[in-house]
């Protein structure tokens, strides 16, 4: 049976030999771990080209993160810079892609610590929203940056609500040019990234004005910083908006717009173009401005969220066999924290859900890749469907994420709050994306209104409109009625298709139950925005269930396609078991509240629950081993492969700047404050 190779380089000074308890972790291994990384990476070639480009990456000492604990916001700023440029060049040495993979395991690997990143999407959103000319034109600047873009669309006064963005370009037929004006204070840009001091260029949202109408939000090149000297170009005011939770890495900006004249080549126009007289053609639908953030919203799932909660879950299962604390029998000596039932319960959800999103990250990305090219091609009959699953995914993903992180920041105890343990950087990181790319509950209602829409069509009587088949997500709204779950003893909750059609059944409940509500509210008389409003708890409840049925019934699938290989399969279906079991029992409410279960079945899924803890106890640090992460990826005193938690732990915190020999804050002002203290008493 194949181990994960054992890649530690962290150049600490100690005997390099594997801690005991974890190396008993790995004595016994019920499946192949190299062959689930290989799947986890889609290929065994996939795996080799993955650890070549990370030993390439760790090679190189400006890739280093060992002192980003340490530093300001302005050096890790720097550090990330200078990460994003060497990258870059390796690339071009390598003869890596841009859109290649090696590229974005260089990212994995050094875990979002570069700068650049909205760069990336700045080129993602010229590309869906660009025409072919446009994107000749701009693509290759981007590629070697010779310009550096953001992707300006928040302000300081409105996020969300695009509709209520104050920017205007106002189309110049005279000139043939768009005058973009930020009217108000708060139609100042707020927050974009890598525009704090980085960018040149800007892809600026702004209310388009052409013969004398207003046409709604549309994406404008606009250049902000001079390529000579990179100072501010006339009309241009831009800069950071200072200190954030964490983020560093990242200069997050503001930009003003003074009547900034651009061409009229400047409006990305694959959806909507202006003639040079002001004529306004419109091309796509509403929601042909939403793909960029469908596009950046897949990618960011699988490349960026979900790896924070899956080493997070590595950092603290791994820190759990070391670390011990009292008995679990008075003659034992000191367990494992991870034999207590408790610390299982934490941790083992968190685990489950990280290959629960793995799964449907991937099958995500399939549909994504399969509708793009059609979308592109401006056939948009499958952007409903794609547009609910990426909201409602990215809303999931990133709330459970963060939920997740946290949970095992605490499961290390005290050591978990230092940063030493790379655990607060994860769970500050992650927080950050349940904001960006769209605030949760405003995701959580899209879907809501995809659900309730579609439960509508269900009820339309036959012959009253044209009835059209569900997307395959909301299928599950016409399937025959289960009025009560038949499971009669705790085995039968490990049925993935009970299970499955226990979520679809509450999912349905509650989507049912939130139209009911709304219609009510309009029967009786209230406006049709004030009845949504009124709703809108049930609504957020219900996508919610949706949701959580979606990853259920993703991880059941992606494991039918395993057959081939049992051992994997069977650890695997523990997981998806104690995913589904766990949202039922957290959820219990939900279940009960109709009688689909009863009080005794609830009390039977807790009981297959428990037997699941301990099956997976004896594949858990296997389970985590893997993700393969490097040492040097996950940059944690607590996390790392050998388990030499604690001798790490007190080298690292030698190199606190606190501990240098020279104290001068000592010196200067707390000797002086304490003497004069001291004189006093
Ligand atoms: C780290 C970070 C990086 C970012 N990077 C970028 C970037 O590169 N470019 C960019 O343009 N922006 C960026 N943003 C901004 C981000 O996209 C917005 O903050 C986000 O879309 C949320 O909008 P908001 O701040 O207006 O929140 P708000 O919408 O004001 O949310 C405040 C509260 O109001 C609630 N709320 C709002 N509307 C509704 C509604 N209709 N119904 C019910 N509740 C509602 C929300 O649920 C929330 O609880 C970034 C933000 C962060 C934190």
């Amino acid at each position: 049976m194949g181990s994960p190779v054992h890649r530690v380089s962290l150049g600490d000074t100690w005997s390099r030999q594997m801690h005991p308890d974890i190396e008993s972790e790995r004595h016994i291994q019920s499946f192949d771990v190299e062959r689930l990384t290989n799947i986890l990476d889609g290929g065994a070639q996939n795996t080799a080209l993955r650890r070549k480009v990370e030993s390439i990456i760790h090679s190189y000492p400006e890739f280093s993160r060992k002192d980003d604990y340490f530093m300001t916001q302005n050096e890790r700023y720097k550090a990330a810079m200078r990460r994003a440029f060497h990258i870059r060049l390796i690339a071009q040495r390598l003869g890596w892609l841009a859109d290649g993979r090696e590229l974005g395991y260089a990212y994995r690997a050094l875990s979002g610590d570069v700068a650049l990143n909205i760069h990336r999407v700045f080129l993602k959103a010229l590309r869906s929203l660009g025409t072919e000319e446009q994107i000749a034109k701009w693509e290759p600047l981007c590629k070697n940056i010779q310009i550096i873009g953001t992707y300006a669309q928040t302000e300081l006064g409105h996020g969300t609500y695009l509709r209520g963005l104050e920017t205007e370009a106002t189309y110049d037929a005279a000139t043939q040019e768009f005058v973009i004006h930020s009217p108000t204070l708060t139609a100042t840009k707020w927050w974009p990234g890598d525009l704090g001091r980085s960018a040149t260029h800007a892809l600026v949202q702004a209310q388009l004005i052409c013969s004398g109408a207003r046409r709604g939000m549309h994406a404008f090149i606009v250049p902000i910083r001079s390529l000579k000297d990179h100072t501010p170009l006339p009309g241009i005011i831009v800069g950071d908006i200072g200190p954030k939770m964490d983020f560093d890495q990242t200069d997050n900006g503001f930009l003003q717009l003074n009547r900034v004249r651009v061409p009229r080549e400047n409006m990305l126009s694959r959806f909507a173009q202006v003639l040079p007289d002001g004529t306004y053609v419109k091309l796509g639908t509403a929601q042909s401005n939403y793909l960029p953030m469908v596009v950046v919203r897949v990618e960011l799932l699988l490349g960026e969220v979900l790896p924070l909660l899956q080493k997070a879950c590595v950092i603290a299962m791994r820190y759990s066999v070391i670390r011990r604390q009292s008995q679990l029998r008075p003659s034992d000596q000191e367990a494992k924290v991870l034999d207590y039932q408790t610390q299982q319960q934490k941790l083992f959800p968190q685990l489950a859900i990280s290959y629960a999103f793995h799964f449907l990250a991937v099958s995500l990305l399939e549909f994504f890749q399969h509708s793009y090219s059609a979308i592109l091609n401006r056939d948009f009959s499958i952007l409903p469907e794609l547009h609910a699953l990426s909201t409602g995914m990215k809303a999931m993903m990133s709330d459970f994420c963060t939920q997740g992180a946290e949970m095992c920041r605490r499961a290390c105890g005290g050591h978990g709050y230092s940063k030493l343990s790379g655990l607060p950087s994860l769970v500050t990181k992650v927080s950050a994306s349940c904001t960006y790319e769209g605030e949760n509950t405003v995701l959580y209602l899209q879907v809501a209104r995809f659900l309730v829409k579609n439960y509508l069509q269900t009820q339309m009587s036959p012959g009253s409109a044209p009835q059209r088949s569900l997307p395959p997500s909301v299928a599950y709204l016409t399937a025959p009625v289960l009025a009560r779950c038949p499971a009669q003893r705790a085995a039968d909750f490990l049925c993935p298709e009970l299970y499955t059609t226990a979520w679809a059944h509450v999912a349905a409940r509650l989507i049912k139950d939130s139209v009911h509500h709304l219609q009510t509210l309009t029967q009786s008389g209230a406006d049709q925005h004030e009845a949504w409003n009124q709703t809108t708890v049930i609504h957020l409840q219900a996508a919610k269930a949706h949701c959580y049925y979606v990853t259920v019934k993703g991880f059941a699938e992606a494991l039918e396609k395993l057959e081939n290989e049992p051992a994997i399969q069977q650890v695997l279906k523990r997981l998806c078991d104690l995913h589904a079991i766990h949202g039922i029992l957290t959820n219990s409410g939900d279940f009960l509240h109709d009688s689909f279960l009863s009080g005794a079945q609830v009390d039977m899924a807790r009981t297959a629950y428990l037997d699941l803890l301990c099956l997976i106890r004896k594949d858990a640090i296997l389970l985590t081993d893997a993700f393969d992460f490097t040492d040097e990826c996950l940059n944690s005193a607590l996390g790392c492969y050998d388990g030499n938690v604690y001798e790490r732990l007190f080298q690292w915190a030698q190199k606190s700047p606190t501990n240098t020999q020279e104290n001068p804050a000592y010196e200067e002002y707390i000797r002086p404050l304490l003497q004069s203290w001291r004189s006093k008493l």
